[in-house]
């Protein structure tokens, strides 16, 4: 048996650091790696980002995925935007530096889990294009993989399984995403979900197009 036993550093191997207001810390590796951890989970890493309107059938994707990935023996964890602004992000609005905020935090979060071996599957409307790259930014060697929800604002109002649009055109709701808040399209996304021929995939094709993307790129495959 290994018992793994950690050198003390001296004060002058360790480097203290000033991010943000927080001062005077320092960075704790740890004993076991995120490739250790990949290879215990058969499996590599990654962040799939999903990304639409309200009603555009994110959550959808994300459960579906979720459930396929489990099935297929890799293990994923889906960070829902609504389900986070029950707890993490309670004390954040929809108001644009809120909505940044959000953003930043969960893919703050997107990346431990990430770094925990996961397929972590993010799912908020997250309608700036700067924010979503600033999640990119945050993860290592391409492992941000954008899923654009390209559906039109139609069938989302048409859909509207909350009510919500409902409220946000009678002016119930200020500052909704689509109807007076602003969307930005992704540029150069991984994965773009849409229509064809007018008609929207089925929840697996939509699975279908996220699973061959990530097999193809060898997120899958044991390692
Ligand atoms: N003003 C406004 N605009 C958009 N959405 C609203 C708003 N108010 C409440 N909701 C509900 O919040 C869900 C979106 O939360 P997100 O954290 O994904 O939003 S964001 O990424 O910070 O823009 C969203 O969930 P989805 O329908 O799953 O997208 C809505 O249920
Ligand atoms: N591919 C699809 N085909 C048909 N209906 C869908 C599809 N994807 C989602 N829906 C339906 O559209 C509605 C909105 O989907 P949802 O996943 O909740 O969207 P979002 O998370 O983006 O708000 C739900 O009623 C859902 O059942």
């Amino acid at each position: 048996m290994h018992i793994y036993i950690e050198t003390q550093k001296t004060s002058k191997e360790l480097k203290m650091s000033t991010v943000g207001n927080s001062t005077n810390i320092f960075w704790q590796e740890s004993p076991v790696g995120k490739l250790e951890r990949q290879k215990l989970l058969h499996q590599k890493s990654c962040v799939v980002w999903i990304t639409g309107l309200s009603g555009s059938g994110k959550s959808t994707l994300a459960c579906s995925l979720s459930r396929e990935l489990f099935t297929r023996g890799n293990l994923s964890y889906v960070l829902d935007g609504d389900n986070l602004r029950h707890g993490l992000n309670q004390d954040l609005g929809f108001k644009a530096e809120d909505r940044t905020e959000n953003i930043r935090r969960v893919g703050e979060v997107a990346k431990l889990f990430a770094d925990a071996g996961l397929i972590c599957i993010a799912s908020l409307i997250s309608p700036y294009r700067k924010d979503r790259d600033s999640c990119r930014a945050m993860l290592p060697d391409a492992n941000f993989i954008e899923v654009f929800m390209n559906m039109p604002l139609t069938l989302c109002e048409e859909r509207d399984p909350k009510g919500l649009y409902k409220l946000a055109r009678a002016g119930k709701i200020k500052g909704f995403t689509g109807i007076d808040d602003p969307y930005e399209p992704p540029l150069n996304c991984e994965i773009e979900i849409k229509q064809k021929a007018g008609v929207c995939p089925t929840p697996g094709a939509m699975v279908g197009e996220v699973v061959t993307y990530l097999e193809e790129k060898g997120y899958l495959q044991h390692q």
